[in-house]
């Protein structure tokens, strides 16, 4: 038989439709959510990223910024920028697109951001409530992928669960929300020998490795739940860390490359931002 494909694009504009209709609420008690984007440089995906994320906080009736800014701009005036927008009341959340250029510190840049606005969940405040399993904005990938499991109603409580990969960004969070919700956690990164030993003991492999087709069917147990956080260009097209074919027919459930985990990032992105328009204003 083969997998089920699970497209995160359809549920991202399922939820981005009761988004709309959250922030349309909000509106009529005078609250309009706001969210800042910052931009240095000019590296054509991160800046379609951007602008997806401007578009699609525009879509759902929110105040959208994006500030974009030279690849040269110095370190202190990127601090003093957030530090503005810190300040700033119309502004619910603050986001500056990851990697930034080499001479300044993303975690300088990371820790200015206030707590109360770091819809990215980035902030180590944020992400020591996150390991100590209170409320708080998540990582919006890592996010994005619970939620997918949830709406594909994957039980993850006791499952053995395989992360591929160990960036701050997708997989130590990931893994960390998955063990809140009860699951076992292995992590495997590029120091790990044989990859294969550890992804086919696994109930649910997550890749987010950065290396196109990485894990193949040979690394894949008979009915495992497979996730491909790989965004990788390879010849003009956009491919994943999963090799699809090979792991099509192994696999009970497979995310494809574009449409699958992607679209829910910028979509949970939105979440964040009403949710910190909401908490701001003690809305529950
Ligand atoms: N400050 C942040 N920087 C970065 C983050 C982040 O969450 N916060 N994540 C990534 C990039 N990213 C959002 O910023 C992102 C990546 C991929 C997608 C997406 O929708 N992908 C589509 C394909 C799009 C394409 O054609 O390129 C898909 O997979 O279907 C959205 C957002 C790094 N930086």
């Amino acid at each position: 038989m083969g997998a089920n494909i699970i497209y995160g694009k359809e549920l991202a504009t399922e939820l981005r439709e009761e988004m709309r209709q959250e922030v349309s609420e909000l509106k009529a008690k005078n609250i309009v959510p706001g969210l800042t984007v910052i931009i240095l440089g000019e590296d054509p995906a991160s800046l379609s990223y951007v602008r997806g994320k401007q578009k699609a906080s525009e879509k759902v009736g929110m105040e959208s910024k994006l500030i974009e800014m030279p690849e040269t701009t110095s370190e202190q005036d990127l601090l003093d920028l957030i530090s503005e927008q810190n300040k700033d009341e119309t502004v619910h959340g603050i986001l500056v697109q990851l990697p930034l250029p080499d001479h300044i510190s993303e975690q300088k840049v990371i820790e200015a951001i206030d707590p109360a606005k770091d819809v990215d969940g980035f902030h180590p405040i944020n992400v020591g409530r996150m390991m100590t399993g209170q409320d708080t904005f998540y990582p919006c990938t890592p996010y994005g992928i619970l939620v997918m499991l949830k709406k594909a109603e994957i039980e993850t409580k006791g499952k053995h669960v395989v992360v591929v990969g160990r960036s701050n960004l997708v997989g130590k969070p990931v893994g960390q929300l998955l063990l809140n919700e009860d699951a076992t956690v292995t992590y495997c990164h590029s120091k790990t020998p044989d990859l294969a030993f550890h992804t086919k003991q696994a109930d649910i492999v997550i890749v987010a490795a950065g290396k196109a087709g990485l894990v193949k069917g040979d690394h894949i147990k008979e009915g495992a739940v497979v996730i491909d956080v790989g965004v990788n260009r390879v010849d003009g097209k956009l491919v994943g860390d999963v090799d699809f074919a090979s792991v099509e027919p192994i696999a009970s459930h497979l995310t494809p490359v574009p449409k699958g985990v992607g679209p829910m990032t910028i979509t949970m992105l939105l979440h964040n931002t009403i949710k910190a328009a909401k908490k701001i204003n003690d809305i529950n």
